[in-house]
Order: structure tokens, then C-alpha cells, then sequence
């Protein structure tokens, strides 16, 4: 119950964090990131499920690896701020199994990250009172790409890459309005979304999930087989996260 109190407070305010940076506000965000990276903490050390415990930790990180980026950007004395109250970053995997993950794919931790932080948001959140599914493909976009075809006119398309950053507060509102659209997300390893609305044309004929897995699953699994891409899937059903690669099911978190 407290930790759900703590969990929304901590949402809400980082909500008003990434407000603040928008509106180019950094010292405002930064100290919004903070408190909210407490309340999680907070929440985190009350909760007695691994799984949640996991998820709340990969917001912990998350944000932490934000005010890190806006003090990088800002030049930020951290000697004198109240960063030094900071515990060190801890993270949702053990770094060994996070590195195992990334490894071959060329993705970066932070793209990563950010990625599984908002597929956790829209499990979390849905959409207009909705539960919904979606997937994303993060590496080897070119591969992913020519196993797959437009379902939809790609609303990506277009746009310079620099503008079609993952990390991109921006882009990460635009995503999870897209993720109403059917088919996947193929994202670079180095974070720019080159499509939504991807069908995936890839046989599954080899692969094997569990039972209650359908065709969103089995072809993110037969595509992250097939090339060096990593796979997040947010179940429509459920709202289990489920992380695939080399053809499997690596991790599973319950948001
Ligand atoms: N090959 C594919 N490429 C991209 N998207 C797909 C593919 N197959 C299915 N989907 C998407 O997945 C949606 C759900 O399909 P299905 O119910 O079979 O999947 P699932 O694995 O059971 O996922 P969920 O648990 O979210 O229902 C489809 O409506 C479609 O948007």
C-alpha cells in the first residue's frame, strides 16, 4: 500500500521533472529527478516482490542516468549539490547479466534502458484507460528492417535523425502514443527510431514458447534469432515485459 503511494508520488514527480526539462528549466528538473528517484528508492526498499523490486530499480537507474545527463549538459558542480546524498546507480539486472544482454548487439546500456523504461510506462499506464500491447526491436535496424514491411504509413519517416532520438523526452511521448498503432518499433543500436507500425515477415516456424504466447511474441522471438536485435515485448494481456534474444525469452518483468 505505501509503496503504491510512494510509486505514484514518484511517477507523478518525475512527470513534472520531465516537464521542467522540456520547458528548458534544468535546475527545476534536476531537483524534480532527485526527489523522485528517492520515492522510488524508497519504494524499492518496502516492497517485498522481486519482480516490482526489479522494476522500481530500473527507474532508480533510469532517472539517476537522466540527472546525470543534465548535469553533463548543464555543468553541474557536483562536489557542492546535493548529488553527493546519491547512492550509487543500482541496476535492474546484475551488471554481469546486463552486459551478457547487450553483448553482439551493439546497444547501449542507455538506449536500452530507456527503452525498457518506457515499454514499463505503457504496461503500467496503457492508454486512455486501455491495456495495450507493443514491441520494440532495439539493433540491427538494417536486418530488422528487411524482415519486415510498413503495416502503416511509418510516422518516422522523414524526420532527421536527430530528432527521432529515443532519449528524446519527445520522441519517448511520441512512441507511447504510437504504440496504439499495430506492429513493432525497430530502434538503432545508437537510440534513433527508424519505424513503428512494422509488420515482421520472419518464418517462426522454429521457434517454441510457452503456451499462451501468440504471434506477437513468436515473431519477436523468430526475428531476434535471426539477426543481433533485442526484443522488448509489452503483453496486451497481462502486461507482462518480456525481453528475447538469439530466439528467447532472457528476462520477464510484471510492471
Ligand atoms: N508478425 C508480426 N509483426 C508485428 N506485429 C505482430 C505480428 N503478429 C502479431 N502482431 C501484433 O500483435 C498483436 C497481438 O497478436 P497476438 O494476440 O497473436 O499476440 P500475443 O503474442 O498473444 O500478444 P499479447 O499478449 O499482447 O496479446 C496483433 O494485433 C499485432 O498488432
Amino acid at each position: 500500500m505505501w509503496r503504491n503511494v510512494l510509486f505514484d508520488e514518484g511517477r507523478n514527480i518525475a512527470k513534472r521533472a520531465e516537464r521542467a526539462q522540456e520547458a528548458g528549466d534544468h535546475g527545476l528538473a534536476r531537483e524534480l529527478y532527485l526527489r523522485a528517484i528517492t520515492k522510488f528508492r524508497e519504494a524499492s526498499e518496502i516492497s517485498q516482490d522481486f519482480k516490482e523490486i526489479g522494476v522500481l530499480r530500473s527507474l532508480v537507474s533510469y532517472y539517476t542516468d537522466r540527472v546525470g545527463a543534465l548535469e553533463n549538459e548543464t555543468g553541474y558542480d557536483n562536489v557542492r549539490g546535493s548529488r553527493l546524498a546519491l547512492k550509487p546507480p543500482e541496476k535492474v539486472t546484475p551488471a554481469s547479466d546486463e552486459k551478457e544482454l547487450l553483448r553482439g548487439s551493439g546497444v547501449s546500456e542507455q538506449v536500452f534502458k530507456t527503452v525498457l523504461s518506457i515499454a514499463i510506462e505503457i504496461s503500467r499506464e496503457g492508454r486512455e484507460g486501455h491495456a495495450i500491447g507493443t514491441a520494440f526491436l532495439i539493433g540491427d535496424a538494417a536486418n530488422v528492417m528487411a524482415k519486415s514491411r510498413q503495416l502503416v504509413l511509418n510516422p518516422f519517416e522523414g524526420h532527421s535523425r536527430g530528432n527521432r532520438m529515443i532519449t528524446d523526452s519527445e520522441t519517448r511521448d511520441d512512441i507511447k502514443e504510437f504504440a496504439q498503432l499495430d506492429g513493432v518499433f525497430v530502434i538503432a543500436a545508437d537510440g534513433a527510431v527508424e519505424a513503428a507500425g512494422r509488420y515482421i515477415t520472419i518464418d517462426t516456424g522454429i521457434i517454441k514458447l510457452q503456451r499462451g504466447l501468440g504471434t506477437r511474441h513468436s515473431s519477436v522471438a523468430a526475428i531476434t534469432s535471426a539477426t543481433h536485435a533485442l526484443g522488448i515485448v509489452v503483453s496486451q494481456s497481462g502486461g507482462i515485459i518480456r525481453i528475447f534474444k538469439d530466439g528467447m525469452i532472457v528476462f520477464t518483468l510484471k510492471p
